[in-house]
């Protein structure tokens, strides 16, 4: 019985290894409807084998032209669908052609959404074994575009709103969803949307886009992720004034009464899934992120990829530059063009790695790492008025109100941009990096493509192919002087789906700082003398899988180690059993 629970469900069922309360028959009461009393509510969800035109409807088990003859026959499918039979492979092609003819990212962006919708397998497929044609669609700069355009674009729900209609409810709403052991939530509340800024409901993308990528890069089975957006308003004036906005209609809900329904959230997913769900805080406003994560990183297994996710993918970037620039992490000095989440997100990692290799106290390794925002550089004399993660950034200098002059009174070697806004890395501010380094490193990490704070052209062009580059948005490669540069996409999609996949394989409580330390070693250990030669500090996309089976592994290894993993015992081979429960979209046979 339980085997039929599993397949109904359509999941491999490796990674769901907790045990679970059960009642008669090994069947889950996980919503207690047998414990009940006849007061109490249940919610009546039944679960049907598919057949015939139900079958070629539900998306998880749709196989279009794939179904066999003998499947045909056996499940009410004659006369359903045309004569012909076509493999996987075949249909992925066919896909592929089709897709590759639309010349508008947003049309291929909608054409994905609509076959993940008819059928997820082949969904999953294409995404798998086109990842470096398809990530640019699924996800930052095109998904960018589809949330700002999502009133228009929108056909089907996905994923879960959770509104502040439904406050006093929301364990309720979680009921809802047809999946019951859900190992990663991706919540938003719409507010910083990449560096589009608050789009509300229509943030919805996000956590969908986002999730994707956990099962096509990290291999966690689709049913087991559960996109959330949280509607508490918007300041978006265009979208309140918007007749067709899908979100509710009024500013903001804040302090308070935004932090109670926070609460009520994270209470709630705690009780419908367990110690062992992973909740990643994605685009939420600065505001509201670092409290989010101080607060329930103690009493939850929450993760910000913005603020967390970042600062280990762009340490990997740092690290593995160090082969191509010399000396150790401690020898360099950052500029950040942004002090929010991914600027001072990354900051603090890179120190807290400094402070590991050297043994020197964080406070003053700090002092290599300084950080301009909207009003200059970020010195002592503006402590009093600092926003609380900025203030251990405020170092003795006197005031610097541009980027130009702080490159000048800091002399960095590496500049990093998370400000959110487009082109401040302009050519004076390039050019003053190339006069002081003979390798500037630069990073232009804003998202999607229009905010980068330059191309991957303007950073070879004006330092004369010199720089090392990495950008948030993947740009082309780019021929200068008959050499080609292949830049490197510093994007936070490198870590969480493999870091995600560590903690859920391994059972993991809560997440530790040096997680996030053994994610970006396991990343920086992936780029080959091959890559470098070739001045990439990221290895390929096309080897994501193994690369997310890799840092689920150390980050597994090191939740062991510090005693916050509860599967026990503690697999041999952890890169092995991280493959092992990586979720592949091959087609079944039915019987
Ligand atoms: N590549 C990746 O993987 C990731 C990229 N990002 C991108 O980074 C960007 C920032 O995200 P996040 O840190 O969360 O955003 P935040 O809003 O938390 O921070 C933005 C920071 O930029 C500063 N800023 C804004 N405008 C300017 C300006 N004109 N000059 C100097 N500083 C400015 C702000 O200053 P002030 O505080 O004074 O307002 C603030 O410190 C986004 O575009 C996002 O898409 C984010 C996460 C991951
Ligand atoms: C990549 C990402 O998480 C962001 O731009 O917000
Ligand atoms: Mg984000």
């Amino acid at each position: 019985m339980e085997s039929t629970m599993k397949d109904l469900r359509g999941g491999e069922s490796v990674l769901d290894m907790s045990p679970r309360s059960t009642v008669g028959g090994g069947v889950e009461d996980v919503y207690g409807e047998d414990r009940a009393t006849e007061e109490q509510l249940v919610t009546p969800w039944v679960s049907s084998v598919a057949s015939g035109y139900n079958l070629l409807r539900d998306p998880r088990y749709n196989k279009g032209l794939a179904f066999s003859e003998k499947e045909r026959e056996a499940h009410y499918l004659s006369g359903l669908l045309p004569p012909a039979l076509m493999t996987q492979k075949l249909q992925e092609k066919k896909l592929m052609n089709s897709i590759r003819q639309y010349q508008v990212p947003l049309q291929k962006y909608i054409a994905l959404m609509e076959l993940e919708e008819r059928n997820e397998r082949l969904f999953y497929k294409l995404l798998i074994d086109n990842v470096e044609e398809l990530l640019p669609i699924v996800y930052t700069p095109t998904v960018g575009e589809a949330c700002q355009k999502y009133g228009s674009i929108f056909r089907r729900p996905q994923g879960l709103f959770i509104s502040l209609k439904e406050k006093g409810k929301i364990l309720e709403v979680l009921k809802n969803w047809p999946e019951r052991a859900i190992q990663v939530i991706v919540v938003t509340d719409g507010e910083r949307i990449l560096g589009l800024g608050d789009l509300g409901c229509q943030g919805m993308g996000i956590p969908v886009g986002k999730l994707s990528l956990y099962t096509a890069l990290g291999g966690v089975r689709p049913s087991a992720c559960l996109p959330i957006t949280i509607d508490v308003g918007t300041n978006n004036e265009k979208l309140l004034n918007d007749e067709f906005y899908i979100g509710l209609k009024q500013k903001r809900a804040t302090g308070k009464e935004y932090y109670d329904f926070l609460h009520e959230f994270m209470t709630a997913v705690k009780q419908n899934y367990g110690e062992k769900v992973l909740v990643q805080f994605e685009d939420f406003a600065n505001h509201n992120a670092f409290e989010l994560l101080a607060k329930y990183g103690t009493t939850h297994l929450v993760f910000n990829d913005d603020i967390q996710g970042t600062a280990s993918v762009v340490l990997a970037g740092l690290v593995a530059s160090l082969k191509l620039l010399g000396g150790t992490l401690a020898d360099h000095t950052f500029l950040f063009l942004g002090a929010g989440e991914a600027g001072t997100g990354i900051a603090e990692l890179i120190a807290l790695e400094m402070s590991k290799q050297t043994n020197a106290p964080l406070e003053e390794l700090r002092k290599k790492i300084w950080l301009v925002d909207s009003k200059g550089l970020i010195v002592s004399s503006r402590k009093e008025s600092l926003q609380h993660f900025k203030k251990p950034w405020a170092h003795e200098h006197e005031p610097v109100n541009n980027l130009l002059d702080a490159i000048k009174a800091v002399k960095p070697t590496a500049l990093i941009g998370t400000s959110g806004v487009g082109k401040q890395f302009t050519k004076e501010v390039v050019e003053a990096m190339a006069a002081l380094n003979e390798k500037p490193l630069i990073m232009a990490l804003s998202n999607p493509t229009s905010q980068a704070e330059c191309t991957a052209e303007e950073a070879y062009k004006w330092t004369k192919g010199r720089a090392i580059f990495a950008s948030g948005s993947p740009f082309d490669p780019v021929e200068f002087n008959g050499k080609l540069y292949v830049p490197g996409q510093a994007n936070n999609c490198y870590i969480f789906p493999g870091f995600g996949l560590g903690l859920v394989m391994s059972g993991t409580i809560r997440v530790h700082d040096d997680m996030l330390l053994a994610a970006s070693e396991a990343l920086a250990k992936q780029v080959t003398d091959e890559h470098y030669a070739q001045g990439m500090i990221y290895p390929p996309f096309s080897n994501i899988r193994k690369i997310s089976a890799n840092i689920a592994a150390d980050v597994a290894a090191k939740a062991y180690e510090l005693g916050v993993a509860t599967r026990l015992p503690r697999p041999e081979n952890l890169v092995k059993f991280a493959e092992s429960c990586m979720y592949t979209p091959n087609y079944r046979s039915y019987r």
